[in-house]
């Protein structure tokens, strides 16, 4: 089958896009699980963090479906859905537009560039969740804030939340973020265990200084990647709610990827957090998979110019988190 694909990142964090609304795709349920292990395997000549399939909705301007590399469906994806929005808003040429997800529709909307010819897009991620089931994570309490899980360290403190997708979240100092820790603690709540029978995103934070925060988190499903939208997120609301951030401030959250904002809303009873940054496109492709051989070749590719402009934001980052993570 021959797929058109766009190929860009969110912060680093970076997905191929398969627009099913203007190209008369009909994947199966079988045939999308199998298209995102082959075509974000890092050993070929494509490779991502996952696929974004884009369909029609009947009561949004658009569906968005993601996929992790492992072929796993996630209920959400900030860094992916800005890409979304932006491809969105261009095909129906307005500036705001809703988007279906599995748990909900989020408002996206285009907004001024962080830096010239960046696209920079703001997205809504909610809902937000501390009910243990909603991750699941199997501990005898209604929630976890700020508590250890012995069964995973005797020093760090966690919050576990959904997004709606499953985030463990703690802060740690710079001698921790260089250890060790996060990645054998990943890799054991992803691998066959009895806290998360799902999996679970893995993020450690940490405070820069007030309103500026660092994020390096182990992805459900991927591994280690540049950034994680929903990840980021739900680290600035742990951080406000820890009295470190303010809610409706804006918060940097830095990332190996660059550089987002966030937001936190506190409603009623409820939070929601805008999750502000780019969406740059890399290049356009098309592929030709052959499923039944677990094969694809790249048979197109024109490549994009914008990234030049997201290197110098990243320059700028690296200075900045040069300055900060010394320790
Ligand atoms: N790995 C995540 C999905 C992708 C989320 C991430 N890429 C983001 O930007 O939020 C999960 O399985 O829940």
């Amino acid at each position: 089958m021959e797929i058109n694909i766009i190929k860009g990142h969110g912060s680093g964090n970076d997905f191929l896009l398969i627009d099913e609304i203007t190209n008369a795709y009909s994947f199966s349920e079988t045939e999308r699980v199998e298209i995102a292990k082959l075509l974000c395997d890092r050993d070929t000549n494509l490779g991502a963090d996952g696929i974004l399939f884009v369909l029609k909705s009947d009561r949004a301007d658009g569906r968005m479906r993601v996929f992790n590399a492992d072929g796993s469906e996630a209920s959400m994806c900030g860094n992916g859905l800005r890409l979304v929005a932006r491809y969105l808003c261009e095909l129906i040429e307005k500036n705001e537009a809703v988007v279906e997800t599995m748990k909900a529709d989020l408002k996206v909307s285009k907004q001024a560039e962080l830096i010239s010819e960046v696209h920079t897009y703001q997205v809504e991620i909610s809902p937000v969740m501390f009910d243990l089931k909603a991750l699941p994570l199997k501990l005898n309490k209604p929630t976890l804030y700020n508590e250890k899980i012995q069964e995973l360290s005797d020093e760090l403190r966690f919050t576990a939340l959904a997004v709606p997708n499953p985030h463990l979240i703690t802060i740690v100092d710079v001698e921790t973020l260089r250890s060790d820790i996060q990645k054998l603690l990943s890799e054991k709540v992803n691998g066959p265990n009895e806290l998360f029978p799902d999996g679970v995103n893995v993020s450690f934070v940490k405070q820069l200084e007030k309103g500026s925060i660092y994020v390096r988190t182990f992805e459900r499903g991927v591994g280690f990647t540049n950034a994680c939208g929903t990840a980021m997120s739900a680290s600035s609301l742990v951080t406000c709610m820890q009295g470190l951030n303010d809610f409706e401030a804006v918060i940097d959250v830095y990332n190996n990827g660059g550089k987002v904002q966030c937001v936190v809303h506190q409603l009623e009873r409820d939070y929601k957090i805008d999750l502000i940054g780019n969406a740059t496109y890399l290049y356009n492709a098309e592929v030709s998979v052959n499923l039944a051989k677990g094969t694809f070749e790249l048979t197109a590719k024109t490549e994009l110019t914008e990234q030049n402009a997201y290197e110098k934001l990243q320059a700028e980052v690296q200075q900045y988190l040069n300055t900060k993570m010394k320790g």
